[in-house]
């Protein structure tokens, strides 16, 4: 069960400090979706966060955690119903993994073999075998196993609200990709109410289901989906932010399953090239894709030269993002063959499709906003 997050007008002034670190934040967090607080360092995006679980007290302002005011709550209570993950894993150098990712069972005083089980149960979900990792220490652990450790400890007790800050920042970009997808799946079935800050916008697009761009005091300039953000950045200093090549990333946002996709000429293996002349004749298509018996693509030949197939090389699925689709037409040289389940053709993806998609985005996000 997730619960829905509300800041209202909520204000941090540090000891000492005359400017406040977070200045009047006002923002709704909907249950069991990813919200992304992305912007440039010293912006008050960990401060923001810490007066969620209140391991930083608001100075003035108000927040609920499924309508509930988190100031009526005992702090340590408070705390054991939110997951809390940070760079570098922050794990307790002196336990277990184990122990680790048991502690907050262990305060809720749930039984130890109950906790035994959890603590199997969680590193399973993070892809590590606890017989090989739950009596290891942080110190025998590479930096990605030790951020998966810090996710299950964060998901142990099982907390309909998860803080996650900078969880990935630690690891190198391919440990952090594989992080990032793992997250994905895993909120696909657990569906928590996640607050996840991050100064990367890139895993800000790919991981929430909203952006709140922050801005000094963590001002929201822009509380929308990636979709809307990358289309229409709503001043100049997102758009700064956003950075160049935005269209170049929303089509890591589109799937090739939402794009009109064309049919091209196609022939079996062992067809006569006289048959695939005919074929490709009066088509308006220089090559056929021949497929083997199980509809599967094989290879392209061309008209002027049936007897010299090429073989296809990338392919892509239809849940495979438009990005790839890309890749594979560039790679290709002209249409990317799309295949289904079973890999069986289902059609092509041309280059005219893909243009078309991100100029429709951008035009359903500008009527949107009404300009
Ligand atoms: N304990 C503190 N006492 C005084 N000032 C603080 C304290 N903690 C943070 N600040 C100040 O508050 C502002 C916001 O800090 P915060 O750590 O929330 O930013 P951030 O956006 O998370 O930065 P980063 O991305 O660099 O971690 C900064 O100017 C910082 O110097």
């Amino acid at each position: 069960m997730a619960s829905e997050i509300e800041l209202i007008d909520v204000t941090k002034r540090y000891a000492g400090s005359s400017e406040p670190a977070v200045d009047s934040v006002s923002l709704t967090v909907p249950a069991g979706e990813i919200v992304v607080f992305v912007g440039p360092s010293g912006c008050g995006k960990t401060t923001t966060m810490r007066m969620i679980n209140r391991l930083i007290e608001p100075t003035s302002g108000r927040i609920t955690i499924g309508g509930t005011d988190t100031r009526s709550l005992d702090p340590d209570e408070l705390r054991r119903g939110i997951g809390y993950a940070i760079q570098q894993a922050g794990l307790f150098p002196h336990l277990t993994v184990a122990q680790n990712v048991g502690t907050v069972p262990g305060l809720l005083g749930w039984g130890k073999a109950r906790v035994a089980d959890r603590v199997d149960e969680m590193l399973d979900l993070v892809g590590l075998d606890p017989a090989d990792f739950r009596d290891r220490h942080p110190r025998q652990l590479s930096g990605g196993q030790q951020q998966r450790v810090g996710v299950a400890r964060a998901l142990a007790a099982d907390p309909p609200v998860l803080l996650m800050d900078e969880p990935f920042g630690a690891v190198d970009p391919i440990t952090r990709g594989n992080l990032q997808d793992e997250l994905m799946r895993l909120q696909a079935e657990l569906r928590k109410t996640i607050v996840f800050v991050t100064h990367d916008f890139d895993e800000a697009v790919k991981l929430g289901d909203r952006i709140a761009v922050l801005g000094t005091r963590s001002r929201v300039l822009q509380y929308d989906t990636p979709e809307a953000v990358l289309a229409n950045p709503a001043d100049d200093t997102v758009a700064g932010f956003v950075g160049a090549g935005a269209s170049l990333k929303q089509l890591t946002l589109r799937r090739v399953r939402e794009v009109e996709l064309s049919q091209a000429v196609t022939a079996s293996v062992g067809d006569e090239p006289a048959e695939v002349g005919r074929r490709l004749a009066g088509s308006g298509h220089e090559y056929a894709l021949l497929l083997d018996a199980r509809n599967r693509p094989v290879s392209w030949v061309h008209a002027r030269d049936p007897r010299q197939p090429r073989p296809v090389g990338d392919s892509v699925s239809l849940q495979s993002t438009l990005q790839d689709a890309l890749e594979a037409i560039l790679t290709e040289g002209g249409a990317a063959v799309v295949t289904g389940a079973r890999g069986e053709y289902v059609g092509v993806v041309e280059m005219d499709a893909v243009i078309g998609t991100v100029r429709k985005l951008r035009d359903e996000h500008a009527a949107e906003v009404g300009t």
